[in-house]
């Protein structure tokens, strides 16, 4: 099911840069996620994830902390736009709400949104999918842009931060 929405999408999808050893999108982090996230739109992203069982927390349910981790990331990188000119920011805040058990094992879909900009501060949306399209949890956070002196553009390529070819 989710390959054929992401055909159907192949035309709009940009895949956003990933890093060497962010928890959720370093390439070269052997205990990280290594999710590989799209821009569907501008302002909306998505990736999928099919959770293994050492994150498992009640049998079968994927732990509360690594369902925040990813909607924390991907929420945040609904506004990263222009991959050559990435606004990143700080998580400030983050509220989630678990509607439903999130599974291991079985393939989710996570979708991140753009809120509203409030100046160097903005909000963000994520939400988890189970594949009939049911939300299973979604979280709001509040960002902040990192000030540039932090994260210069120049470092990014020492940091791995490059869109890798899938
Ligand atoms: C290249 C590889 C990349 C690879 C990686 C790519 C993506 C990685 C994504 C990872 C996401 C994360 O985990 S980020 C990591 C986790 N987060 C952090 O470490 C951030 C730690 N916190 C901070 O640095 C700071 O608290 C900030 C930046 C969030 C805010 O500090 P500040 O900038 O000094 O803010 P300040 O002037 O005091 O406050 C401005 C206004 O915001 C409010 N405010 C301040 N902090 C908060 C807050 N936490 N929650 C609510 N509201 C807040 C204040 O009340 C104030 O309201 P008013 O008085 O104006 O009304």
């Amino acid at each position: 099911m989710f390959q054929e929405r992401k055909t159907a999408m192949t035309a709009k999808r940009l895949k956003q840069p990933n890093s060497r050893h962010c928890f959720v999108c370093g390439v070269e982090n052997p205990v990280g996620l290594q999710l590989k996230i799209y821009q569907i739109e501008e302002g909306v992203i998505e990736t999928t994830y099919t959770a293994p069982e050492h994150f498992q927390g009640y049998p079968g349910v994927l732990h509360g902390g690594i369902i925040a981790t990813l909607l924390d990331e991907i929420s945040g990188r609904a506004h990263m736009g222009d991959p050559s000119q990435p606004r990143f920011m700080y998580t400030g805040k983050l509220e989630v709400i678990y509607r439903r058990n999130v599974p291991i094992g079985q393939p989710l879909r996570i979708v991140g949104k753009k809120l509203e900009n409030r100046g160097r501060a903005a909000q963000g949306w994520a939400g988890i999918y189970d594949e009939k399209g049911n939300l299973l949890a979604e979280g709001t956070t509040l960002l902040f842009d990192i000030p540039p002196h932090l994260l210069p553009l120049k470092d990014l390529e020492e940091l791995g931060w490059k869109v890798y070819p899938d």
